[in-house]
């Protein structure tokens, strides 16, 4: 029985989605322009890297190629002479441009409802949500109650917290309610606490996650969020690629923040891990301990996280790059039958404005020592990617979309 690993690069977009003008991002194209911003020398950083991007690995994979389907123009640094593997581009059916959407839709269920989201007023979160949450969860109060970086803002109110105790409650465009607090001086059990209530109280509003955000460090400047993050996330609407598989009896690791994303259903092994090569390495050691037939799905967090919220385009081209440099790697880990999947949930350009994520299509990378080169097109709805997936595994079709094999 065939295995699948499936590799989520979180963010990692490559412009051209046709609906981008809906949500402000016409034109945003994560990929596209940290690779023009390379070749233009505004990708350089001391110690860090410089020069064009150099992304060898994916690119023979088909990166650039995909790129250059998506938004009509290959990325400088990159090219459309892919050499292995099937490659194509993604572009999500659901509405919004967060996580889970993403997620869901690649694993075969787009979201067919509108999301919740708080109006970028100030306050933000209705009387009513903040007075039960204040009251249910025994709080003198809380800070924030805006829009907000996750960074700047324990940067701006985190010793205030300390101070008071009330924790900074913050959103974005995205349907999410994320709560910081002091790993020692709040407690990291009493902030996972509090937001499993803030969970409760948000559900009805359809808010897709409460995002635990503990930090450490004594005072502003020096701040610094830890790898706790905790995200408490409603189910997906239908069982997804994650629930046939271990219904069918396979293993299926998640890896990284997959099992929060899909709050635990069909998982049956949990790895976490924090920063990039280390969920790198966890993936390779899934694939050397899992037997045939499983499933594996690692989320890469950082390039979202650490590098697009924060508009760091040398930062996120590094990242790119130090991916890059271990896919040989994960490829020399594969057994024959093998099929390992890059693609991304949504995009987060970094020299685009304000901070949060941007609508664009994806890449799908599909590669295995048992399939021929190959272009699949632009595919409506991710589900193509679950449903391809499924079809390796030998399970049976789901209910949306269709496998590209
Ligand atoms: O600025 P930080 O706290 O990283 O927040 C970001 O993280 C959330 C989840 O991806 C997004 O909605 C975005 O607001
Ligand atoms: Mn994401
Ligand atoms: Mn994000």
């Amino acid at each position: 029985m065939p295995r699948a690993i499936l590799c989520i690069l979180d963010s990692v977009g490559i412009g051209g989605a046709p609906d981008a003008a809906a949500y402000g991002d016409a034109g945003a194209d994560t990929l596209g322009h940290i690779a023009e911003a390379c070749a233009e020398g505004r990708g350089d950083r001391e110690g860090l890297r410089r020069g064009p991007l150099q992304l060898p690995n994916l690119d023979a994979l088909g990166l650039g190629a995909a790129a250059g389907l998506s938004s009509g123009h290959v990325p400088p640094g990159l090219s459309d002479a892919a050499r292995g593997g099937r490659f194509g581009v993604g572009r999500e059916i659901s509405k919004g441009k967060d996580t889970p959407s993403g997620h869901w839709e690649i694993a075969g269920v787009p979201v067919p409802f509108e999301w919740g989201y708080f109006p970028r007023t100030e306050p933000s979160f209705p009387d009513a949500l903040v007075t039960a949450f204040v009251e249910q969860a025994g709080l003198p109060g809380i800070l924030g109650d805006k829009h907000a970086s996750g960074t700047e803002i324990i940067d701006e109110l985190g010793a205030e917290h300390i101070r008071t105790g009330k924790p900074i409650c913050y959103t974005s465009v995205d349907s999410v309610f994320q709560i910081a607090a002091h790993e020692e001086h709040f407690g990291l059990d009493r902030l996972y606490e509090i937001c499993e209530i803030a969970f409760e109280l948000t559900a009805p509003l359809n808010i897709g996650r409460v995002i635990a955000r503990p930090f450490v460090g004594e005072a502003s400047g020096s701040f610094k969020r830890t790898g706790n993050r905790r995200d408490f996330a409603i189910s997906p609407p239908e069982p997804t690629l994650l629930d046939r598989a271990a219904e069918a009896g396979r293993q299926v690791y998640a890896i990284g923040k997959i099992s929060d994303i899909f709050a635990g259903s069909g998982v049956t092994h949990k790895m976490k891990a924090t920063g990039l090569m280390s969920l790198f390495d966890r993936t390779l050691e899934a694939m050397q301990i899992s037997p045939k037939g499983t499933l594996i799905v690692t989320n890469f967090v950082d390039f979202d996280s650490e590098f697009g919220h924060r508009r760091d385009v040398p930062g996120y081209a590094a990242a790119l790059e130090a991916f890059d440099r271990r896919v040989p790697e994960l490829i020399a880990a594969m057994a024959e039958d093998d099929l390992v999947v890059f693609t991304a949930d949504h995009g987060n350009d970094p020299t685009w404005t304000g901070t949060d994520h941007t609508r664009e299509q994806v890449p799908i990378l599909m590669f295995s020592p048992a399939l021929s080169r190959g272009e699949i097109g632009i595919r409506t709805g991710l589900s193509d990617i679950g449903e391809t997936v499924a079809h390796w595994l030998g399970l049976a079709a789901g209910r949306h979309g269709r496998s590209v094999l």
